[in-house]
């Protein structure tokens, strides 16, 4: 007899099991598929249950330590943790118990601990609405706690780890006329012209999406173009180029762009994008390494990195990872800046970029590329752009963005941005 459809509850489950279990990405298990048995509506709501789950964890993590003699197998815990957080969250008591009580009771594995998953949920749901909010800003992970707190303090890492348990609104890059749309769309015009989003639908359905007048893309990730100031008809690559926030908008300045990613199923999705919004660039598929077109009158280079800046909207990467694999990251980093500078016209610019949130993936990668090429200059002009705080500057000369600025607007992802000119 075929399977029920899975509801967006159990998918949730599903979802952490994965992440916290197996080690895998929220983005990668829905990029496989793994939710494609849902219809739009739940899948998104899978997604939200279990993001809002990994935002949650370390207060729901608490509240069942009360009623818990022994933690019970993961899969299990799972449920009681995405009950927890729903119950405290304001919802329905009857239907999330009677929902988890019953996906419990249907496991062949764990159907016998159906009566501790009712007894604890029933409890959670008495006293976790009080206590819920008295408790503490759920914390990093200490592998990457420790050495944040390392390069920033205790008290930047407080205030990013509030950023993160409020999650991210959306932001969106309007291809021109930002306060047209800001308007139209009823969102609010950010100081760096992008347009926010609180209150946002299933994004195809707004306004401007099918005619492709602008695209998802979060404020701080829209600055790194800004800053490379794309000119009418200049020679720009675009060497990370996927999904292609940053090729968009170098294509929609009118220059003449050249888009690589090594992902073929990823630079797909460029074109796809390109071809929505109108917009045009060369779009090619390879290694970085191995580029050898050129010479541009200017690169972007938005290398692969950590993506620690982005755990405001991508709560699972710290579960996901340990942060075993960033010392190779950091390494083709630095590879990939030194042969991107080959490909530069003499006197072009090199905007070096990275969503982390680590030192190492910026500050050091910048002053490590200016001991290592005599002549390279870091452009600290370049940083002078409307709604960029001079405070944001760092001290090589690179632009530091943390999820915990602008806290009255509702934060940005964490980045770090460094034109420099050779
Ligand atoms: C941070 S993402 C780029 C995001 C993109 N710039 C945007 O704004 O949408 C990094 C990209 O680097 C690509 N990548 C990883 N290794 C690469 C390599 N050796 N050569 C080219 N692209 C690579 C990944 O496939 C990924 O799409």
């Amino acid at each position: 007899m075929p399977q029920p459809a899975p509801n967006a509850r159990q998918s949730a489950v599903y979802l952490l099991d994965q992440v916290i279990g197996e080690g895998r990405l929220m983005s990668d298990l829905i990029a496989a598929g793994k939710l494609d048995r849902l219809d739009p509506a739940d899948r998104a709501r899978a997604q939200r249950l279990a993001n809002d789950t990994l935002r949650g964890i370390d207060r729901a993590d608490r509240l069942l330590n009360r009623h818990l003699r022994k933690p019970p197998p993961l899969h299990v815990f799972n449920i009681l943790r995405l009950g927890t957080v729903e119950l405290c969250m304001g919802g329905d008591a009857h239907g999330v118990v009677n929902d988890l009580v019953g996906l419990v009771g249907r496991n062949k594995r764990y159907g016998n601990l159906k009566g501790l998953v009712n007894a604890v949920l029933r409890k959670a749901a008495e006293d976790g609405a009080r206590s819920w909010n008295d408790l503490r800003i759920p914390r990093l992970r200490k592998w990457l706690r420790d050495p944040l707190v390392a390069a920033w303090g205790a008290g930047r890492v407080n205030a990013m780890e509030r950023a993160h348990f409020q999650g991210a609104p959306l932001d969106i890059t309007p291809k021109a006329d930002a306060a047209f749309w800001a308007e139209k769309l009823g969102g609010q015009l950010l100081p760096t012209g992008s347009i926010r989003l609180t209150d946002a639908a299933q994004v195809s359905t707004l306004p401007g999406f099918d005619t492709g007048d602008w695209w998802v893309q979060d404020a701080a990730a829209a600055l790194p173009v800004q800053i490379l100031a794309p000119q009418p008809g200049e020679k720009i690559l675009d060497l990370c180029a996927a999904p292609g926030g940053k090729t968009l908008q170098l294509a929609a300045a009118g220059a003449d762009v050249t888009a690589l990613d090594l992902s073929h199923r990823r630079m797909e999705r460029v074109t796809e994008n390109l071809s929505r919004c109108g917009l045009t660039a060369n779009c090619l598929t390879g290694d970085a390494l191995e580029h050898d077109g050129g010479p541009y009158d200017a690169i972007l280079l938005d290398a692969p990195c950590s993506a620690t800046g982005t755990i405001r909207r991508h709560p699972d990467l710290p579960f996901a990872k340990d942060g075993s694999e960033f010392g190779e990251l950091i390494a083709l980093q630095s590879a990939m800046l030194a042969h991107a500078l080959t490909l530069l016209k003499p006197g072009g610019r090199l905007v070096f970029c990275t969503c982390s949130l680590l030192p190492d993936e910026g500050e050091c990668q910048v002053d490590d590329a200016c001991a290592g090429h005599p002549g390279l200059t870091v452009d600290r002009d370049a940083l002078d752009r409307p709604g960029i705080d001079p405070d944001w500057t760092t001290e090589e000369g690179g632009l530091r963005l943390r999820p915990d600025h602008w806290p009255d607007l509702g934060g940005m992802d964490g980045f770090y941005i460094a034109c420099l000119r050779r």
